[in-house]
């Protein structure tokens, strides 16, 4: 686990922040146009913990799931099977039996595979357990909008937000294709109010008591110098906030723009943004699932614009150990993103997401650390050997054309 104080050397001695006044400029500009666009202020006095991969990630939000005096509220697009699924509904219950409020938010979709025992013990128990838009009551164009955020809050104090899933291909430590790569951060200071909020606004649709007795509002003590904004995507037609996150991330890059994610199948506007970047001297990088991807479908949709992409500069990692499921965004040193977003029309255009808008240069060196060691373990997509690529898979690029709009 590594945690803020621990302060790896930044990876690239050619980016300019290694300058005081340069990474405060940066980071200010970030954060104003942030706060302008998106119309909620950044929080300061935070403390950010990386968290890579289920070894890490599992024990530190059960650790805070079994330390709950007060209140627990959990929130996750996939909760499936596994030893792991039935370590958290019991973590889940034991809390509820003991007095703490414990209320679980489940999507509609992604949740379906959890256990039906499972879900009995936790009511039992006393979890208020919600579902988020049930597909078969829905009309199709609701049944598109999913809640992909992933929440976890204790005791108001303590927050989690990131990539992972409830189940059991999220454990280990990616050392194998059963293993999968994903991000989470654990979030102490004022931000945790923000991850409270993006939970509270799906409750708020999915249950009939908004508040209650037991809803606290706890004054935060400074917990380090993180300065953070939560980025609440909703689901929607047209533009949204999510959308803006990543458009000024993008344009206020000046050295380096990097992404982590899970599924990249963007519209044309993001693609066209991603080789502008490039084309105006920043370096963009891209880390991609490679052989083990668990959406084929996705990935062909992305490699649809490989050769757009590379054309332009940017550089496409593949990802070669197992599955890459996480959803980080890094730009010069100096900010990144993390939280539920991929970098598709999915987390852009139709779903409930959550992403962590970070303005501390320790933090993004650590993510940018991250990058380095599965960019060891990625294989770079070379433009003119991608050119040459087979006929069949150029004609599978093709056919997933007409549905990448869902994916
Ligand atoms: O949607 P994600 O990024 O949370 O990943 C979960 C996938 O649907 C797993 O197949």
């Amino acid at each position: 686990m590594t945690s803020t104080q621990d302060q790896p050397e930044l990876t690239s001695p050619d980016l300019e922040t290694s300058n005081p006044a340069t990474v405060q400029d940066r980071t200010e500009r970030i954060r104003r146009r942030l706060e302008r666009l998106i119309g909620i202020a950044a929080t300061e006095g935070n403390a950010l913990t990386a968290l890579r991969n289920g070894d890490e990630i599992f024990p530190a939000m059960l650790t805070g799931i079994r330390s709950a005096e007060h209140t627990v509220d959990m929130m996750t697009f996939v909760y499936w099977k596994g030893d792991i699924a039935r370590e958290f509904a019991q973590a889940l219950a034991e809390r509820a039996r003991a007095g703490v409020r414990v209320r679980l938010l489940l999507d509609g979709f992604g949740s379906r595979l959890i256990e039906k025992d499972l879900l009995r013990e936790m009511e039992r128990a006393g979890v208020q357990v919600a579902w988020f838009r049930k597909p078969l009551a829905l009309s199709p164009f609701k049944q598109n909008h999913r809640c992909h955020r992933k929440v976890l809050v204790v005791d108001e104090q303590t927050a989690f937000t990131g990539g992972v899933g409830i189940a059991e291909e999220w454990c280990g430590n990616a050392r194998t294709e059963h293993e999968w790569r994903d991000t989470h951060v654990e979030v102490r200071g004022p931000a945790v109010d923000g991850v409270a909020a993006a939970f509270a606004q799906n409750w708020a649709e999915c249950h009939d008591e908004l508040f209650d007795a037991r809803d606290r509002f706890v004054p935060h003590r400074p917990q380090g110098d993180a300065v953070v904004q939560v980025v609440r995507g909703s689901a929607s037609f047209g533009w949204q906030d999510m959308q803006t996150l990543i458009r000024v991330m993008l344009e206020s890059a000046e050295d380096r723009f990097r992404l982590a994610t899970a599924y990249f199948s963007p519209d044309a506007y993001f693609v066209e943004l991603l080789c502008a970047t490039a084309r105006r001297g920043v370096e963009v990088e891209i880390l991609l699932p490679g052989p083990h991807t668990d959406k084929r479908v996705c990935q062909l949709a992305g490699q649809h614009y490989y050769e757009d992409l590379t054309a332009c500069g940017v550089k496409i990692y593949q990802y070669q150990p197992t599955m890459m499921h996480a959803k980080v965004i890094t730009v010069d040193g100096v900010a990144a993103l993390v939280g539920s977003t991929n970098f598709n029309r999915r987390s852009l255009d139709h779903d409930e997401e959550i992403m962590l808008a970070v303005l501390e240069q320790k933090f993004t060196a650590i993510l940018d650390s991250h990058f380095d060691e599965d960019v060891a373990a990625a294989t770079l997509i070379q433009e003119g050997r991608w050119k040459r690529r087979s006929l069949l898979q150029r004609a599978r690029e093709v056919a997933v054309v007409p549905i990448r709009r869902f994916l």
